[in-house]
């Protein structure tokens, strides 16, 4: 990847200096290098970028040099010009012109040899290292224009509903899109990042064209070889990455995504078309709901072209949950950054539900965990005040609970 495009990637192999750090030997002072013993005669003026001394210098001899700038052969020490004084009086300071100056240089010092800081071919960063801001600076010291990383996945969103839309005040029985609005800094704190977003109408026809299908043989005869734990191993081994996403071969809008996210049209209700259109397409349904609430209509697919699709539900939270639990895991394990696992005490009560996981919107505080309340699956309300979701089993008593972490932005 480009460096501007790396940033927070994983690298898929060691980063080694392309070049040594410095280039050749250079001066660390703004002053004189000199060979020989004072008082020596100023010969050249050499500044960083500028043409460089090309000659020996000769012993009595100084080139005026700037910091950074080559010191040329035979120079023994660089002097700093605070150091230095004017043989016949006057200024030694840098562009005085001065035709000769004395002082005291102490041999070698204030020169920087070549791969003093980093040696040529050095290996400075190990494979799985985070490209942090800091990481960019030095890649490109070291000469580096494009990084080996493991890429960030790409996600496709359709966002489902003929009630849905996308700007001012809803008439009466329409609703404003909630989620497309949280998914991309939800999946970019996911180390992911939504390259497309589509709205789409109720029905299968529009979901089928944006998902690309249908396949030859409904897709079955192309699923070997092509799907998504292969692409993890490769990625792990450094090795190159096939062409980045799946090109479907009907081009639809989620094409060239590594994963696609459906908002809406998870139930079974008359406009919910999406496991019917996963069927027809030949995808391999591979989480077909979750006995958490809310969320438990969310759905995992792998398309016979190997993306994967993840269904998040259509009621707001519902989608948070299922996005927090299932699309944020995929996308960190794509990445190689697991989220750590914390476990908290419950400040306040929480009624379990006897056969489900309850994700509960809570408040990290010194006493434990606390429910902020509004934790109805239509609205964000509570997840919007929340900092986490308290993972409560059926049956709970009042143990410690794990709880998922919230993006908070900032
Ligand atoms: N008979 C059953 N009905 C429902 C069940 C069930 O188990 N049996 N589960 C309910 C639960 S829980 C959920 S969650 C929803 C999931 O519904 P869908 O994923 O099919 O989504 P829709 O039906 O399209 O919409 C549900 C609800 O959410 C609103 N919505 C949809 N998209 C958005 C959006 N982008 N932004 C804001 N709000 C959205 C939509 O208007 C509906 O009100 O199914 C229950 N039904
Ligand atoms: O699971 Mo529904 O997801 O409770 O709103």
């Amino acid at each position: 990847m480009p460096l501007s495009e790396a940033l927070g990637c994983r690298l898929a192999g060691s980063l080694t200096a392309l070049v040594a750090v410095p280039g050749v030997d250079v001066s660390a002072m703004d002053g004189y290098a000199v060979a020989g013993r004072g008082p020596w005669r100023v010969v050249a003026q050499v500044l960083a970028g500028g043409e460089p001394y090309r000659k020996a210098l000769e012993p009595g001899e100084a080139i005026e040099i700037a910091t950074g700038a080559p010191v040329p052969v035979g120079a023994e020490a660089v002097m700093p010009w605070e150091r230095a004084s004017a043989v016949a009086g006057g200024s030694a300071a840098p562009g005085s012109g001065v035709a000769w100056v004395d002082g005291v240089a102490e041999a070698g010092r204030h020169i920087r040899r070549r791969g003093e800081d980093i040696a040529e071919g050095a290996a400075v960063l190990g494979a799985d290292a985070v490209v942090t801001p800091v990481a960019l600076g030095l890649a490109a010291a070291l000469g580096h224009d494009t990084l080996l990383v493991r890429p960030w996945p790409r996600v496709a969103v359709l966002v489902t509903g003929d009630e849905v839309v996308d700007e001012g005040l809803p008439a009466p029985g329409r609703v404003r899109d909630a989620i497309g609005p949280f998914l991309p800094g939800l999946v970019e704190w996911a180390g992911g990042r939504v390259t497309d977003r589509t709205r789409l109408p109720d029905g299968p026809d529009a979901l089928r064209a944006a998902l690309g299908g249908p396949w030859p043989e409904h897709g079955r005869a192309s699923r070997e070889g092509a799907h998504w734990p292969e692409r993890g191993r490769a990625s792990q081994e450094g090795r190159r990455l096939p062409e980045r996403g799946y090109a479907s071969r009907e081009g639809g809008r989620a094409a060239g995504a590594d994963v696609v996210v459906v908002c809406g049209a998870s139930s079974k209700g008359p406009a919910d078309h999406l496991r019917a259109v996963l069927h027809d397409l030949g995808a391999d349904v591979l989480i077909d709901g979750v006995a958490v609430r809310p969320g438990h209509p969310q759905l995992l697919a792998r398309l016979p072209d190997g993306r994967l699709l993840v269904g998040l539900p259509g009621n707001p939270f519902a989608a948070l949950a299922a996005a927090l639990t299932l699309l944020a895991p995929i996308l960190r394990e794509l990445t190689g950054t697991p989220a750590v696992k914390e476990t908290s005490a419950l400040a306040g009560t929480v009624r379990a539900h006897a056969r489900d996981t309850r994700l509960v919107p809570v408040r990290r505080s010194e006493r434990g965990a606390a429910p902020v309340g509004h934790d109805r699956p239509g609205s964000l309300w509570g997840a919007a005040l929340a900092d986490a979701l308290a993972v409560v089993p059926p049956g709970w008593g009042g143990e410690r609970v794990e709880l998922i972490e919230l993006p908070l932005g900032g």
